[in-house]
């Protein structure tokens, strides 16, 4: 089990992460927040490229600077930009950084392949990385994080850049190597973790703000985001009042998602009926605009 206990983190004067305290057993965990919010400053601390200003992280009981190289070894990160040389391909790459890890020699020819498989790239394992697709690359991240069977796997913002078929696919691999390890995804993308994380880490104000289940933490909106069809022109003024959550354009209206804590509004009649506002279940991509949207006014309709 990897442990966070009381972890804070200063640039200086500035605090990026304050009193975070967490504990993590094999699985997905989706860490999100918005840009800026202190996600990589974390992640840092856990693979010891930054140490905390305050708090100790251990690993099964043991503080994680004593393991030294123990614990590296056990580690597999993917940062969010990672170097790699346009003209390797994906099997001289590999080589060269399980070369750098330490990863012993023997077994290691079967071992990149059978990464290359896992992570779809075996038909271009030989072929220069500079014609490769974000995608592709992203794969390529993968497969050198895994190089030493990792046990804990940390992915720093890892879809940036993939189009929807390639996070897709992502997403499926992500999913799988979580069965037995320590997975922590960091990303703002919503859709990236929704369907495949354990449990989701939300960050805000540099402190932890939840860690749960998607399905916990969507339950906590229950009875709070409806949908109503606004007329275009008095959209403008439905929006200082409620924070609208989406819009779609239909014939002459608004089709508007929105969040309304208590349902007041909507049962006190102040909106109109022939807006006809329906109660929705709500999702992780509501939890977040919640969470992290802007404070509304209140105007009365
Ligand atoms: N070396 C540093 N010195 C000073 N401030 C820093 C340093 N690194 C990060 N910060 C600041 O700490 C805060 C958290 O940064 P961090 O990179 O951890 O956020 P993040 O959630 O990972 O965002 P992003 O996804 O944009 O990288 C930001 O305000 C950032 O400007």
């Amino acid at each position: 089990m990897l442990q966070l206990s009381h972890i804070s983190k200063n640039y200086g004067k500035f605090c990026a992460v304050r009193d975070i305290s967490l504990e993590l057993e094999d699985g997905l965990y989706g860490m999100l927040a918005p840009n800026g919010a202190g996600k990589t400053t974390l992640i840092k601390m856990i693979v010891t490229l930054l140490y905390p200003t305050e708090g100790t992280i251990t690993y099964d009981g043991i503080e994680i600077q004593k393991m030294g190289e123990n614990y590296r070894d056990l580690i597999g990160y993917l940062p969010q930009q990672f170097g790699y040389y346009k003209n390797q391909s994906p099997v001289q790459y590999l080589n060269y950084l399980a070369a750098l890890k330490a990863v012993p020699k023997e077994g290691l020819k079967e071992k990149i392949k059978a990464l290359l498989e896992l992570v779809g790239l075996s038909e271009n394992a030989d072929k220069k990385m500079k014609k490769f697709s974000g995608g592709m690359i992203q794969r390529v991240g993968i497969a050198q994080a895994l190089l030493n069977d990792p046990k804990i796997l940390i992915l720093d913002e890892p879809t940036a850049g993939l189009d929807p078929k390639e996070r897709a696919r992502f997403r499926n691999l992500i999913s799988s190597l979580s069965r037995d390890r320590i997975v922590i995804l960091s990303t703002h993308i919503v859709s990236d973790i929704e369907s495949i994380a354990n449990q989701v880490i939300m960050i805000k104000d540099k402190k932890l703000y939840r860690k749960d289940t998607v399905a916990n933490i969507c339950s906590e909106l229950d009875g709070e985001i409806f949908e109503c069809a606004v007329p275009e022109k008095e959209f403008p003024l439905f929006e200082k009042q409620y924070l609208v959550l989406g819009a779609r354009q239909e014939h002459g209206y608004l089709k508007v998602r929105y969040y309304d804590p208590d349902g007041s509004f909507a049962r006190a009649g102040k909106l109109k009926e022939e807006w006809k506002p329906v109660l929705c279940a709500a999702n992780l991509e509501d939890v977040f605009l919640v969470s992290y949207g802007d404070e509304k006014t209140e105007v009365i309709l």
